[in-house]
């Protein structure tokens, strides 16, 4: 699951050691724009090191710069040989990013010994141009398992500004939704920028489940639970998840693919998403908190 992928600036020591402990799906260490020029090199060297010598309980990702800047091949020198589990390329507008970064990644693969594969991808979406290439980017590469929208870049490429309720992005989100869908991959939502607003960090990530995102991409790390609890299946939707699987195994023994449960039709697309939710909640365990412990 990759509900909450945390972005970690790679120059901060203090946030790096302690990234692991606030429970995110993933930790993005970032050298890309959270970090200044001039401290680049800096930066990607304590990620190299933060890589190689803590043991974090979650999937651990690096944002390098696009592979076209002076930055973006030694970020990927000097990070990949530590080994993290993956690579999001920011801003990426062609599929020939992708191919870029995939061809250096498996170079060190080779020279560092590591599994073919084993290092995998993600690109996020920033600009017009990189939307409309949707398609192409996630299918560029085997490695690809997510793709993302970077908000704040793409509004900044539109020549508008961030609403609350996210009219501006809403095209982008939904075609990005169906390039993910459609390459069977992962898709991310943005980051939302006002840590102190939870209220609009819940809106906006209930807008973007039901727009199909499997998670999004966070700043801080009291915006972690909220979408862990956006995301987990409420007890009433699991209860209902039940009673649908329940009434079409009853149908099927009378023969029939369709049902009526408290007055509304039950049919196998119902049935699958019925499903699902029963698969997400026990892939969660009953550990996690769910909708009813939000504010
Ligand atoms: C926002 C703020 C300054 C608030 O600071 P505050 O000091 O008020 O935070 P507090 O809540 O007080 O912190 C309480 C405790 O948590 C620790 N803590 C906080 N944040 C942590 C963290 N991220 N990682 C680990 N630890 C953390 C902190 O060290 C403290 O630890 P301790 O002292 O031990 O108690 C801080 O969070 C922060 O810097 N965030 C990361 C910002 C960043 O990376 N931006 C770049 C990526 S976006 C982008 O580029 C746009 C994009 O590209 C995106 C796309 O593509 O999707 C696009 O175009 O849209
Ligand atoms: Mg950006």
């Amino acid at each position: 699951m990759r509900r909450s992928m945390m972005f970690v600036p790679g120059n901060n020591p203090g946030m790096l050691q302690n990234a692991g402990i606030y429970g995110a799906d993933t930790v993005i260490f970032d050298v890309e724009d959270a970090v200044a020029l001039t401290e680049k090199d800096a930066a990607r060297n304590l990620v190299h090191n933060a890589i190689k010598t803590i043991a974090y309980p979650c999937e651990v990702a690096i944002r390098i710069n696009h592979i076209e800047t002076p930055f973006g091949l030694p970020d990927l020198q000097t990070i990949l040989p530590a080994k993290p589990d993956l690579v999001r390329l920011p801003k990426a507008e062609t599929a020939d990013d992708i191919r870029q970064v995939d061809q250096i990644i498996t170079e060190v693969e080779k020279s560092q010994g590591f599994a073919p594969g084993s290092i995998k991808m993600m690109a996020a979406i920033e600009t017009a141009k990189g939307l409309l290439n949707a398609s192409a980017i996630v299918t560029a590469s085997d490695r690809m398992v997510a793709v993302a929208i970077g908000g704040e870049d793409f509004v900044a490429d539109l020549r508008t500004t961030r609403t609350k309720d996210g009219k501006e992005l809403f095209a982008a989100r939904s075609h990005l939704v169906l390039a993910g869908r459609a390459a069977g991959i992962q898709v991310i939502d943005s980051v939302f920028a006002d840590v102190k607003d939870e209220e609009g960090f819940i809106a906006e990530t209930q807008l973007i489940k039901e727009l199909g995102f499997d998670g999004k991409s966070v700043i801080n790390p009291r915006q972690i639970n909220l979408v862990h609890q956006i995301f987990a299946p409420s007890a009433k939707e699991v209860d209902h998840a039940r009673r649908v699987i329940a009434a079409y195994e009853e149908a099927l023994a009378k023969k029939s693919g369709v049902i009526a449960l408290d007055g509304r039709m039950i049919d196998t697309p119902i049935v699958a998403r019925a499903q699902r939710i029963l698969d997400y909640a026990a892939a969660l365990g009953h550990n996690e908190p769910n909708q009813e412990g939000l504010p």
